[in-house]
């Protein structure tokens, strides 16, 4: 075989046929959630917690509304068992949240679990041994009955442990580590031979934890393997259903949730997905998925800003600014389309209705993340992104031909500079491109209102001062009908907006006009502190820019000639 050779690889197993139920569910509640951040996060660290970071995650967990909590490996080591300690002498523990402790099938790691505990008043004592057949015959060299026996033997020395402290309402748990590459039957028969000696009842149920210990197969093949053991083991009232799967393909969250249709009810991940490999099942993404589809997860997520921040500072490892829901980017759009399409159904958008806004399958705002971050510009924008941000930055409202007319200049610049444009400088590409203010310029106006608006405009241009008078319609009608008066020149208005700006704005109106001026069409802008004078101003604009671009033709004949 070469190096890369996929016939070195078999395809796992699947169940034998049974009577599948699980695709056609859907998910109708949440399950319980274990966070395995304190014990599968930490053993993945380069550097393990310390019992500070720990004090400071487990906090974290507990904010986030997470009521069962494995906290370690405390026969493992001495900061695990420290932290144990410190939660119960310290009286950390809310009511209401339950730790668990992980321990294998080893007599002497049995005993200082339980030391570790003492003084609790509730515990789940998670123990666990390898099923597979690649651990039996390869790690254990044992035969089936082989492991049998040390989970057997490790469900009773924990039965007699838990013996000695009556006092404390103790929940067991097992699991077949590796169950999703162990035989199913094999599965059963282990979990059935550790329920012997626990011996569970619905009043006292024990939890049976089946693990994707390293994810082999797509999230339907393990759905199966959940449903099948769900529909073959005994007792079933008995017994709690718990999936840990990891994320060696990519599939973790799919597994855990396909594994809740298929009949689990308790679900073990990390906040964010660190932990062993390529990661544990992520509940913050698994609790975000019930909750874009309406379902409550029982969780408090509304500031994963500071979940980040706690995980990442206790675990040192980054999150990727795309990470699903809770990602920096992820309610950030540049393409031209989406900006387009998220423009138009935000302002469509009610409060009191389902959400339904294209490309954005939750309100960021749940998540207390706003829209500034929703729209940024870069040369993939359209026109629909530099709208949206003036208008959210500055209340200006650009009319359609203006944005046909910014749009390619904004692309242009965002190319040359090859990056992002900040609403900033949007707005100052508009005004540098459509706003001139000499050598025209206004310096005061008077109107009068007979049958027709009566103006008296006073005007520098080039130095020189000019009284114009003039009547229309409108104060630009009568501007213009001033300005025909004196140069001559025919100017018509071709389209115009105005409307008033809220905000932090310097200007309280502004402008937009298109202009005839001689057969040539400008477009312009202005501002001002009323619409009357703003508009008066973009007029202005245009005819300085028309005497620009005319200026600029006559010398490139010039230069022809
Ligand atoms: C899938 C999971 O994440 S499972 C959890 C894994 N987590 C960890 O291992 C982190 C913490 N573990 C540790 O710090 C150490 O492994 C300790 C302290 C618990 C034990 O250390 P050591 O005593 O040196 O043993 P080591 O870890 O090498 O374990 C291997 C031995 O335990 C046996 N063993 C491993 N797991 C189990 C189990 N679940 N039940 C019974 N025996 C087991 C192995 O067969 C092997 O036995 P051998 O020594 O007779 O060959
Ligand atoms: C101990 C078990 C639950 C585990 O961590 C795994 O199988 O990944």
């Amino acid at each position: 075989m070469t190096s890369f050779d996929h016939r070195k690889y078999r395809p796992v197993a699947r169940v034998p046929a049974f009577d599948r139920q699980w695709p056609d569910r859907d998910l109708e509640s949440a399950p319980t959630w274990v966070s395995e951040d304190l014990r599968d996060g930490n053993q993945a660290l380069l550097e393990p917690m310390s019992v500070e970071q720990k004090k400071r995650l487990w906090k974290q967990i507990v904010r986030v509304g997470i009521e069962e909590v494995v906290v370690g490996f405390p026969s493992a080591s001495q900061p695990d068992y420290d932290f144990v300690r410190w939660l119960i002498e310290e009286d950390q523990i809310p009511e209401g949240v339950t730790i668990s402790v992980l321990v294998p099938c080893r007599e002497h790691l049995i005993e200082k679990t339980f030391e570790s505990l003492v003084g609790i008043s509730r515990a789940i004592i998670h123990l666990y041994n390898s099923t597979s057949t690649t651990q039996r015959e390869r790690v254990f060299e044992m035969d089936r009955q082989g492991i049998i026996d040390i989970a057997v033997n490790g469900a009773r020395r924990v039965r007699e442990h838990a013996s000695r402290y009556p006092q404390v309402d103790w929940r067991f748990q097992y699991s077949p580590e590796s169950f999703s590459t162990t035989e199913i039957d094999f599965s059963l028969a282990i979990c059935e031979a550790v329920m012997d000696v626990w011996q569970p009842t619905p009043d006292s149920r024990c939890i049976l934890n089946l693990p994707n210990t390293v994810e082999m197969a797509g999230p339907h093949h393990h759905a199966d393997q959940i449903e099948y053991f769900c529909q073959n083991i005994s007792r079933r009232d008995s017994v709690i259903i718990s999936v840990h799967t990891h994320n060696d393909r990519g599939g973790a969250v799919a597994a855990a949730e396909l594994a809740l249709l298929a009949g689990a009810e308790r679900v073990e991940g990390t906040l964010l997905g660190n932990g062993e490999r390529t990661g544990n099942m992520d509940i913050v993404t698994l609790a975000m998925n019930l909750y874009s589809q309406g379902i409550d997860p029982g969780l408090d997520l509304s500031r994963p800003d500071e979940i980040i921040q706690v995980v990442t500072e206790c675990t040192g490892i980054p999150m990727h600014p795309r990470h699903p829901w809770v990602g920096e980017m992820v309610y950030t759009a540049f393409s031209g389309s989406h900006q387009d399409a998220i423009r138009k159904s935000l302002r469509k958008q009610g409060d009191d209705e389902p959400w339904q806004v294209a490309y954005l399958p939750i309100d960021p705002r749940d998540i207390g993340r706003d829209y500034q971050a929703v729209i940024r510009v870069n040369s993939q924008s359209g026109k629909g992104g530099m709208t949206f941000l003036l208008e959210r930055d500055y209340g200006i409202s650009l009319p359609r031909w203006m944005m046909l007319a910014l749009a390619p200049l904004v692309q242009q610049e965002s190319e040359r500079l090859s990056g992002e444009l900040s609403s900033e400088s949007i707005r100052r590409l508009l005004f540098a491109t459509f706003m001139r203010e000499a050598p025209l310029s206004l310096v005061d106006y008077r109107l009068s209102r007979a049958s027709e608006e009566g103006l008296t405009i006073t005007l520098q241009n080039d130095g020189e001062r000019l009284e114009l008078e003039g009547k229309g319609n409108g104060a630009m009608s009568a501007f213009m009908n001033a300005w025909q008066q004196h140069t001559g020149q025919q100017v018509g208005i071709l389209d115009y907006n105005e409307h008033s700006l809220g905000g932090d704005s310097d200007a309280d109106a502004i402008a937009f006009v298109q202009l005839n001026v001689d057969g040539q069409r400008v477009s312009a802008v202005a501002e001002d502190s009323d619409t009357v004078s703003a508009s008066l101003k973009a007029v202005i604009s245009g005819l300085n820019l028309a005497r620009e671009m005319a200026g600029a033709s006559d010398s490139l004949s010039a230069m022809a000639e």
